[in-house]
């Protein structure tokens, strides 16, 4: 049946179309007077299903989406074996050569299948279920990375469970389940985690790679202001995201705290993105100033050995601009750095913005407060949730590292999960 694995937004998951949604007739009817315009019909009892050549376009229906396919995306993408290496999935077709005006000389349909000739006389071969997966439209509809944004509440509802050390280590469908939390929530705990050093490496290298940065590869830190940064202290710190002054910020950061004898120190989370959305349901344009407007994120360290400068550029919020999605947080009081990217006139107003993202950061319940504990390793996603903490008396212990980000992503998906 074609088009029946069409898969199309549903309440922000991406779920299949039924075979019965799409019943389809092979019939060409014309339209329109000139050539160009064709359409292809459903069957009588279904309008689900329909395409249409434009003039600068084609134009696909389905499933209540209309979609359109500029002529020469439609002959960038073709994939025949000349102008597409399906080995290695690589494009051959040289781009540069394709006359941006083109228009097919010739089309015709079938069940499940377009095909285009163009002027040359090449042939490209569309399954209109692909079509319709790769469409802009689809695409604008759709969550990239399907989430479940959350105040304390939430997250304390879903009663989301911890992996265990063990079963973690040997069992791909714990790391998998673990993943996928991850991947909605934005964080994810495992227990049962020998409180070292080494055995907070090898689980975290059971996910990913290590990202090395200037504070090393996994750090064990103290309050010794052994470094240029309040982390290295007792004192309290207020919600944010580690790294900002990166072009690339960290992308997870994983805590796991060794030993503390004394009193507070419990762990502050926030999702940022569950903030930024109610910033963008009542504020439109504080959300829009918040990610069109670039700023900067400062490290300069001077303490003894330890020589740093680091600068970050970016909007507080990077949101994908075909649908507003953040995908990734730069918030940091601390390490913000001069705003010398903002022209007079916008300053205001940028200050208004980032103050009720800042409001509603800081509401209690959009708070999750956590004690950890030898043995309870904390993997935090640091473009989406924000980490802080209490301060504290006695020694307190915490190690961890930062993980690169893509590589994470690519576990998660050759486990089968969207990432
Ligand atoms: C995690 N570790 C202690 C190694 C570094 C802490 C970095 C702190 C810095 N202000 C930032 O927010 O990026
Ligand atoms: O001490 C803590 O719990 C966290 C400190 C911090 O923000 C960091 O190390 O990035
Ligand atoms: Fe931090």
């Amino acid at each position: 049946m074609p088009l029946a694995r069409a898969f199309f937004r549903l309440h922000g998951y991406l779920q299949p179309i039924s075979k019965t949604q799409a019943p389809l007739v092979s019939r060409l009817i014309r339209t329109q007077n000139e050539v160009k315009y064709w359409q292809y019909t459903a069957a009588p009892q279904s309008t689900s299903c329909h395409w249409q050549l434009q003039e600068e376009c084609l134009e696909l229906s389905y499933g209540g989406l209309v979609m359109h396919f500029d002529y020469v995306w439609l002959r960038d993408h073709c994939r025949s074996a000349s102008c597409y290496n399906s080995k290695t999935n690589q494009r051959n077709l040289d781009t540069s050569h394709v006359e941006l005006n083109i228009c097919p000389t010739n089309t015709r349909v079938d069940d499940e299948n377009l095909f285009l000739t163009w002027p040359d006389g090449h042939v490209t071969k569309y399954n209109l279920s692909w079509l319709a997966q790769n469409s802009y439209e689809g695409q604008k509809q759709s969550a990239m990375q399907p989430r479940i944004i959350w105040n304390s509440d939430i997250y304390a509802n879903a009663k989301v469970s911890s992996a265990n050390w063990d079963k973690f280590m040997t069992c791909d469908d714990e790391l998998k389940k673990f993943l996928r939390n991850f991947l909605l929530y934005g964080i994810a705990f495992v227990e049962g985690v020998p409180p070292t050093v080494e055995a907070t490496e090898t689980v975290t290298q059971r996910v990913s790679l290590i990202r090395e940065t200037m504070y090393g590869k996994m750090w064990n830190f103290t309050s010794d202001f052994s470094r240029g940064d309040t982390a290295y202290t007792k004192l309290a710190l207020d919600r944010h995201t580690d790294t900002s002054y990166f072009q690339e910020p960290c992308g997870i950061q994983v805590f796991h705290c060794l030993k503390h004898e004394g009193t507070g120190g419990r762990t502050l989370l926030v999702d940022g993105f569950y903030s930024a959305d109610q910033v963008l349901q009542k504020t439109p344009d504080n959300f829009e100033l918040l990610a069109r407007v670039p700023i900067k994120h400062e490290y300069i360290e001077n303490v003894s050995d330890h020589r740093n400068h680091m600068i970050g550029i970016g909007p507080v919020l990077n949101v994908y601009p075909w649908n507003n999605e953040v995908y990734m947080i730069r918030y940091n009081n601390y390490d913000r750095a001069v705003i010398n990217t903002i022209p007079h006139d916008v300053v205001k107003r940028w200050y208004v913005a980032h103050r009720e993202l800042t409001t509603e950061l800081r509401k209690p319940e959009n708070e999750l407060w956590v004690k950890l504990k030898p043995g309870k390793v904390l993997f935090i996603d640091n473009w989406r949730v924000m980490h802080g903490r209490e301060s504290f008396t006695g020694l307190r212990q915490l190690c961890g590292c930062y993980l690169t980000r893509d590589d994470v992503l690519n576990i998660a998906r050759s486990l089968g999960l969207q990432a």
